[in-house]
């Protein structure tokens, strides 16, 4: 899925109304019963629990009034709060007018201001993607006020006082909403870890707004669901063998961590890689010879740490960074292979990133369209900068992707893919059971096996790795939990979550 900024969210608006030749009121009433769909179906509330609905004076307040007038033709008993203003918009105030009178409507005011007993409904439309600067007076009061109940708090669109892909000032007062209702396409902001608390659980309602605007509209970021990646990954063919699907060589392991290249090793070879070799420290032989039979093992002259760079021209693809360590021979080893490589697909993880920030001058090595698989503090150690916040991290990734024609991908909740072209793609799949040790080296190895196979562009390679890997992941916690995650259960879910991306 696209997403779309606030700005060519109101021209999609726009074209859909020409498109369909149908009324702004009319899109504002699919908008609406899209939202009460949603509360009766997912929320249920009670006829008895107390329900409110904060309305702003623009077309979320808008949306706000009409879902009122459909909740009460549905037998509930809303009660409306407007926030007053010298302007309203005009779908406003065509269903403030439409509004039955049995509906209460009190004007908001600091002295007026709903009892929101705990387990008490509020939908949230102050304000949606109108909003144009941060809350103040009894906006920001309003706001403070709902945080202090224990309702529960649903918003329309956007929670009141985020902005929809621009950070805003610290302190700036925001509705924290546990659920929210956004219509057609996903926000920025609702992928950022900063804007989590405000959120809540996100929602994408489809209204039937123009597909072809849509489809036309150039964007920098996408929100990458399964439905995206559809067709992406090939079946494998009849007559295919091993050598289809690439030679892999990864270079991991130390003393001590030769765990992270065991796990990197069996998720290459559960990503469908033809071959693979690993070069390991000697003292890693005997490891993994038996944790990976299918793998071959090419150890290093040194025990405890890889000190050279084996011959490169059997590989289709070269993965480096699990379990490393950081010795100097090693760092000559990575200088080696950047010399050597200038068109080998290269996967680069972990300690092979550390490596590259603190030997800066390897950054212009990078061959072009090398993957890079950093979490946060590995990227802040590549581009030396602490960003200021996510969206400034954000312009940073795609600032260093550019600069280094390289491919980036910054992982965490909503793992972010940058590319050269300066696009960002945000992953939909994975669980807080996958921010433990080991779960990294599973994607170095699975990315490494994707771009050993020809047949996918380097793009595509990551975007298919990054979404299984997140999907291996659901598919394990759903056996084992998330905290009984393990590294090694991601592993045993790769070969059903490609399986599934075939299947579509
Ligand atoms: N996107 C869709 O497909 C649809 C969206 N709908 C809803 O419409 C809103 C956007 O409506 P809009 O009228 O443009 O903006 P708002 O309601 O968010 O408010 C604008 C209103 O408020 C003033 N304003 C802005 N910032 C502040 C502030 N900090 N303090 C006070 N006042 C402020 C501004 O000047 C305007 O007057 C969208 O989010 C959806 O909920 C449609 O219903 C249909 C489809
Ligand atoms: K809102």
């Amino acid at each position: 899925m696209k997403i779309l900024p606030a700005r060519q969210t109101r021209a999609l608006d726009q074209a859909t109304l020409q498109a369909q030749r149908i009324s702004s009121d009319a899109l504002m009433e699919r908008a609406a019963t899209a939202c009460t769909t949603w509360l009766l179906d997912e929320l249920q509330p009670a006829f008895t629990t107390p329900l409110h609905i904060l309305c702003g004076p623009g077309n979320n307040g808008g949306d706000g009034l009409a879902i009122a007038r459909q909740l009460h033709a549905a037998g509930y008993s809303p009660q409306i709060w407007l926030l007053p203003s010298d302007r309203y918009s005009s779908d406003f105030l065509l269903n403030r007018q439409r509004l039955p009178p049995q509906v209460p409507c009190t004007e908001l005011s600091a002295d007026s201001l709903p009892a929101l007993p705990a387990g008490a409904v509020v939908l949230d439309a102050l304000f949606g993607t109108g909003l144009s600067r941060p809350l103040q007076g009894l906006a920001a009061r309003v706001v403070q006020h709902l945080s202090q109940s224990g309702a529960v708090v649903v918003a329309i669109d956007v929670p009141s006082g985020l902005f929809a892909d621009a950070p805003q000032p610290a302190d700036s007062a925001v509705v924290r909403a546990r659920y929210t209702l956004s219509f057609e396409l996903p926000k920025l902001a609702f992928l950022l870890p900063q804007n989590a608390a405000f959120v809540g659980e996100w929602t994408v309602l489809p209204i039937g707004l123009d597909a072809n605007f849509i489809h036309n509209e150039p964007v920098d970021n996408y929100f990458v669901d399964a439905g995206f990646l559809r067709r992406k990954l090939p079946r494998r063919e009849k007559f295919s063998h091993k050598g289809t699907f690439g030679h892999a060589l990864l270079l991991a392991g130390s003393y001590g961590k030769m765990g992270a290249a065991v796990l990197a090793a069996q998720a290459c070879l559960r990503g469908g890689v033809g071959l693979l070799t690993v070069r390991i420290p000697a003292a890693g032989y005997d490891i993994l010879q038996i944790s990976a039979p299918e793998a071959m093992a090419l150890p290093d002259p040194a025990r405890e740490f890889l000190t050279e760079l084996p011959e490169l021209q059997p590989y289709a693809a070269v993965g480096m960074g699990p379990g490393l360590g950081q010795e100097a021979a090693t760092a000559a080893v990575l200088r080696q292979l950047l010399h050597r490589t200038p068109h080998l697909p290269l996967v680069l993880d972990a300690d092979a990133l550390n490596l590259l920030a603190t030997h800066r001058d390897l950054l212009a090595l990078l061959p072009p369209d090398s993957l890079l698989t950093p979490h946060p503090k590995e990227f802040e150690r590549l581009t030396g900068e602490p960003a200021r916040d996510d969206y400034h991290r954000l312009e940073q990734l795609r600032a260093f992707c550019g600069q280094h024609r390289c491919y980036c991908v910054l992982k965490g909740a909503y793992t972010a893919l940058g590319t050269p072209e300066g696009a960002v793609y945000f992953n939909s799949t994975g669980n807080p059971g996958m921010a433990s040790g080991g779960s990294g080296d599973v994607l170095t190895g699975l990315l490494l096996a994707l771009r050993a196979d020809r047949r996918l562009s380097p793009l595509d390679a990551a975007l298919l790795g990054v979404f299984a890997h997140g999907r291996a992941g659901d598919l394990a916690a759903a056996q084992t939990g998330e905290a009984g995650l393990v590294a090694s259960d991601l592993v045993r879910f790769i070969g059903p979550a490609l399986q599934e991306l075939v299947d579509g």
